[in-house]
């Protein structure tokens, strides 16, 4: 047997399946610190960083943290936090595990978590989904009855009455209703599909609490595509294909996230088909995600393609201004933070499209606030989310826009971006466009050297030098950079 990896700790397996719920910024800032300081029969002690970090998770990830420390150490248990410095080796990520397995050798944590993986090491794809059957079932013992384990594995926050309903996600949540108040009856499959952070997963998640609130005896089971993907290896390997397909077989509702990512793996899709087609004759609900249409996925077998349109295709977009503002109002009083409304507004007008990062720029300006004990405004949140904004920018940004703006600010014509023409006149402007490309959009030196009429990448640094000497020697040269890249990442 490979034992060479070191089992996950419950802690740590608790701590991977948080992850999945939070972008990365809101979980390095609040659960990358914490560490398990002291477990007991029915009580763990885990170390914070400060006290403002320990009022915060006490706040509003509790109940969150709780559920999941239930599920991986098959207990329930009262969650202390405690002010203490992370442990020697907390930075490297194998000192996290090393100290938590120590921890756990104390008492009864050992005995579970040996059963967690039976000697496998964390996969890194587990944090993408749940599959609640293999994670929960060698942990749970009398004390945690089956019908628990799906609730635990969908995030509590995910629920209808959390979603704010608008024009982009209306006809998606109407039908996700349907689905939730009579299953397999309504639409089969729902199939969501939208880009990515519109809300696709927390919809799923609605669904399964809906249904487990109406029939709490139902097999809910919600995992990613990637997390199916894995399990099926692994029973290949370990022979063990009988186990896997009643685990998923046995479902009464199936809860699949990012379908997209079953293009190209034609054993995969070949097991997926007849899952399907058992879930759906024995007429249970089938639910998909996937940030495109089922016709637009890359190499998905049109068996599969024709099977997923059966049922109904909804969309989700973008939320709209108005959609964006009640979004992070609902967010804010959740998370209880007093966020000015001015500071609400800008948010949104100024972040469009993912309503993840809407979220973690409120959380930003939240943690901020609560941290500094100082007054919101916009230049403040202006500042905290520069790189958000830029990030924004460099998403929806092309090299055309930043030319056009330029020319329009210096008045000389588009065409003079892409011409040979060198006097100054034009020639700063098309460095300052070229300069601006490369801050505010991911093209290669190579790409942006094409756009400006088939110049080579080192013209594109020449350019970029160039401009940051005009930067630190000419004070109006930089107040009329400063004034485009604003407007621009705007
Ligand atoms: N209409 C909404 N109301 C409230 N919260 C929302 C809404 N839409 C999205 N969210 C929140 O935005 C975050 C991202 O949503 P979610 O993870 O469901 O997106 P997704 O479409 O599944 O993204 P991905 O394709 O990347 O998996 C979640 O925290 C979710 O709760």
């Amino acid at each position: 047997m490979p034992t060479a990896t070191l089992a996950p700790s419950p802690w740590e397996t608790a701590k991977t399946s948080l992850k999945q719920f939070f972008s990365e910024d809101v979980f390095k800032m609040w659960f990358e610190p914490l560490h398990c300081i002291e477990l007991g029969e029915d009580t763990i002690t885990l170390g914070v960083p400060n006290d403002f970090a320990a009022i915060w998770i006490q706040e509003n990830y509790l109940d969150l943290i709780s559920k999941h420390l239930s599920l991986a150490y098959g207990r329930e248990l009262s969650i202390t936090l405690q002010k203490a410095a992370p442990p020697q080796s907390a930075h490297a990520h194998r000192g996290h595990s090393d100290s938590a397995a120590l921890l756990d050798g104390q008492g009864n944590a050992r005995g579970s978590s040996g059963a967690v993986s039976g000697g496998r090491g964390v996969n890194d794809h587990a944090q993408t989904g749940t599959g609640f059957d293999r994670d929960a079932s060698p942990r749970l013992g009398a004390a945690a009855p089956e019908r628990r384990r799906p609730e635990a594995t969908l995030n509590p926050r995910n629920t209808f009455d959390t979603l704010v309903v608008g024009a982009n996600n209306q006809m998606a949540h109407a039908a996700a209703m349907a689905v939730a108040q009579a299953p397999a009856q309504a639409y089969n499959p729902l199939f969501l599909y939208g880009d990515t952070g519109l809300g696709k997963t927390h919809l799923m998640h609605a669904i399964g609490h809906a249904i487990l609130q109406n029939r709490p005896d139902a097999r809910v089971v919600y995992l990613s595509t990637e997390r199916f993907t894995n399990e099926f290896i692994q029973a290949l390997q370990e022979n063990s294909l009988t186990k896997f397909r009643q685990r998923y077989r046995r479902a009464s509702v199936l809860l699949l996230d990012d379908v997209q990512f079953l293009a190209g793996k034609e054993r995969i899709q070949e097991e997926f088909f007849h899952t399907f087609n058992d879930l759906f004759e024995s007429g249970k609900q089938i639910v998909l995600s996937s940030d495109r249409r089922a016709s637009e996925i890359q190499q998905l077998e049109a068996r599969l393609v024709s099977r997923f349109e059966w049922g109904l295709p909804a969309d989700i977009q973008a939320p709209d201004y108005e959609t964006r503002v009640a979004i992070l109002r609902s967010k804010a009083a959740t998370l209880k933070a007093d966020v000015p409304h001015e500071v609400i507004t800008f948010i949104a007008q100024r972040l469009s499209g993912n309503v993840r990062r809407l979220e973690g720029a409120l959380i930003k300006v939240s943690s901020y606030a609560a941290l500094t004990g100082r007054p919101l405004d916009i230049p403040t949140a202006e500042k905290l989310l520069q790189d958000v904004l830029i990030e924004q920018a460099q998403n929806l940004l092309t090299i055309d826009v930043i030319q056009k703006r330029v020319a329009d600010h210096f008045q000389i014509r588009h065409s003079d971006m892409t011409s040979k023409r060198r006097p100054n006149n034009i020639a700063i402007p098309r460095q300052i466009a070229m300069f601006l490309s490369r801050k505010l959009t991911k093209h290669s030196l190579q790409d942006i050297g094409d756009a400006f009429g088939g110049r080579d990448h080192g013209t594109v640094i020449h350019a970029c030098k160039a401009v940051d000497n005009m930067i630190e020697q000419d004070p109006s040269m930089r107040g009329s950079i400063e004034f485009l890249k604003t407007q621009l990442a705007r």
